[in-house]
């Protein structure tokens, strides 16, 4: 997909995709046995008071006119039964159905989420973050009415109109007929108003899509916001597409009225031609009718619109949902493009050798980004990656951990190339510090051992003192267990990025990735963690990405790269004599720092 932003609808599905509801069905299926349960409840109970209107017309045309006031009794006693029957099953329905209502909600979330686990790099790339969760969240919870009443009211309405129908029947063939005459009618409305009802309801997903986007975006940004007083500006967009929202909803919500007063207008057609005839029949001279046969028959039409009425909503809510379904099954269909090639093997334990043979990469065709990169790093060597901004050294390094596919060439780990091992072999076995020192909610603990969820307390403290965040640590209300909120807002930039590093240490990487380590580190400190780490990087292969050259002089070999190629290579005294682009840089660092 093109890159798509908070402004930018996404691509709506054409036609109606009946698989979205058969897919939907795979998810209901489990529960088939209660359901079924459900349904036979509701429908002994609609049965019984099905028999409801039969019982009146005999007391109007048979109890009454015998004065039989043990049988009036007796009938309206069976009424009662039969309405709390109705009771029962309703709060069994209701109970049932909501629990699995929530339980189908809660396995379609876990897939959405699962499946974003695995999505790659690139997905996330492509779109505002706000326009996944809106899926997650809203969109899932959307279908809630659906599957928590929707299908079994169907059926059950379904099966109660037959009844309804056979009943009607029953008391009068003619009457029904007439009846049944404000079907087609129905249909024609269904007909004229569905393809805009659907396309109305898409639209509205959109814009919910973008207002979720914007509103995430602007909560990341509102540092940046309030700093470039941009506060206005930020509620004239959010009011223009918080109104966007209104409107398409207003406008899609006016789609499912249509179907309510629809009904209930041909409903109030056919019961007055209903009454019209019938009270002809009854007064005509050979009365082919009895009053109590209309009575009982005006009831059932009652019931008969009723679950037409319910068919509509359901018919409403159906289109609804598929709105939000296409955009669900979507994002499950995502293909998983950095992923397990067939018959991947487990990454043996890595001696720490690096070769990239020929790599070629863009993020996206025809804009190539990295142009035959060649280079080696032998185990245990330091490789540093120099260069002005944008020229791919962040690249380079995402690519050892396959964050990316190569578009050409070969990445090899002691000669493996890393494309037919599994990721998890290859990604545990290494340690990443990236440029976005990510904090999560939690204690500071905990954050350090996201990196090796085996570690104990020890482990986690000696990993910290390697990279002196000991002190700041220890220095705070809680030390080690103080909670720190997601991103790490109670934390400097600086100690974000020694908590970061402290957890790409803890996994005892072979080979070691630091993008940025030291960026926001004061230069004390970073002269003594320079000494720890010199101790760390012992032993290891490490890639080491850093603007301050004095962070990367003693490494066995920089790169300097620009425009995606590698300018020049060699040691730091072999680069200075080169007197090449290196020199340049380190001279003006010098110069800066005089
Ligand atoms: N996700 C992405 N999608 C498309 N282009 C990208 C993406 N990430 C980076 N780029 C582009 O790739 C090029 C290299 O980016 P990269 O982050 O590797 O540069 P860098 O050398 O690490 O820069 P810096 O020193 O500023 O971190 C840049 O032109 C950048 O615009």
């Amino acid at each position: 997909m093109a890159r798509n932003r908070y402004d930018m609808d996404e691509v709506l599905e054409d036609s109606f995709d009946i698989s979205q509801l058969k897919r939907l069905a795979g998810y209901v299926s489990p529960y088939k046995g209660k359901m079924v349960s459900v349904i036979f409840l509701m429908l002994s109970a609609s049965a019984l008071t099905m028999t409801v209107p039969i019982f009146f017309q005999r007391i109007m045309d048979i109890y009454i006119p015998q004065k039989d006031m043990r049988k009036i009794i007796m009938v309206s006693l069976l009424t009662l039964a039969v309405a709390s029957y109705s009771a029962i099953a309703m709060r069994f329905k209701i109970k049932t159905m909501s629990v699995i209502g929530q339980s189908i909600i809660h396995a379609i979330r876990t897939d959405i989420f699962n499946h974003l686990q695995e999505l790659p790099f690139s997905y996330y790339d492509d779109r505002p973050h706000g326009k996944i969760q809106v899926r997650v969240v809203n969109y899932v919870n959307s279908l809630s009415d659906l599957l928590s009443n929707g299908i079994v009211n169907t059926v059950t309405d379904l099966c109660n109109l037959f009844f309804i129908i056979i009943f009607m029947l029953i008391c009068d063939a003619r009457l029904t007929l007439v009846c049944l005459c404000g079907l087609p009618v129905l249909a024609l409305v269904i007909i004229f108003i569905k393809k805009k009802q659907r396309r109305a309801w898409q639209i509205q997903s959109n814009k919910q899509s973008n207002l979720n986007a914007y509103i995430a975006e602007s909560i990341n940004g509102i540092r940046v916001t309030q700093s470039f007083v941009r506060e206005n500006e930020n509620n004239q967009i959010f009011n223009n597409l918080s109104g966007n929202y209104r409107k398409a909803w207003m406008k899609a919500i006016k789609f499912n009225f249509t179907m309510g007063p629809s009904v209930d207008m041909i409903s109030a057609v056919t019961t007055s031609f209903i009454y019209v005839l019938g009270i002809g029949w009854i007064l005509a001279p050979n009365a082919t009718l009895t009053v109590g046969v209309l009575i009982a028959f005006t009831a059932y039409i009652g019931r008969f619109w009723a679950p037409i009425n319910t068919l509509a909503g359901f018919y409403n809510s159906l289109l609804t949902a598929i709105s939000y379904l296409e955009r669900i099954f979507e994002t499950i269909d995502e293909p998983v493009l950095v992923k397990d090639a067939e018959g991947a093997f487990e990454m043996p334990t890595v001696k720490g050798e690096v070769c990239f043979k020929n790599v070629c990469f863009s993020y996206e065709e025809g804009h190539r980004i990295l142009d035959n990169i060649n280079f080696t790093a032998k185990p245990g060597q330091t490789y540093a990656f120099v260069g002005p901004t944008g020229a791919g050294k962040s690249t380079i390094v995402n690519l050892i951990c396959r964050f990316y596919n190569v578009d050409s060439g070969q990445i090899l780990i002691d000669g493996t190339d890393i494309a037919n091992v599994t990721i998890h072999s290859l990604r545990t076995q290494m340690g990443i510090m990236m440029q976005d020192s990510f904090i999560f909610s939690g204690t500071i603990m905990d954050n350090i051992r996201y990196g090796n969820r085996e570690a104990t307390d020890d482990q986690v403290i000696r990993a910290a003192k390697t990279v002196c965040a000991h002190d700041f640590i220890s220095q705070m209300e809680n030390g080690y267990y103080t909670e720190v909120n997601e991103r790490g807002s109670r934390l400097s930039a600086g100690q974000r990025q020694l908590i970061s590093f402290a957890r790409a240490l803890l996994a005892d990487p072979k080979i070691l990735i630091l993008d940025e380590a030291t960026s926001s580190i004061d230069t004390e400190t970073e002269i003594l963690l320079q000494k720890g780490l010199n101790e760390l990087l012992k032993g290891r292969t490490s890639f080491i990405i850093a603007h301050r050259l004095s962070t990367i002089k003693n490494a066995d070999c920089i790169l300097y790269v620009d425009k995606g190629g590698i300018l020049e290579r060699g040691t730091h005294e072999e680069l200075l004599e080169q007197k090449g682009a290196y020199y340049d840089l380190y001279i003006s660092q010098y110069d800066f720092l005089a």
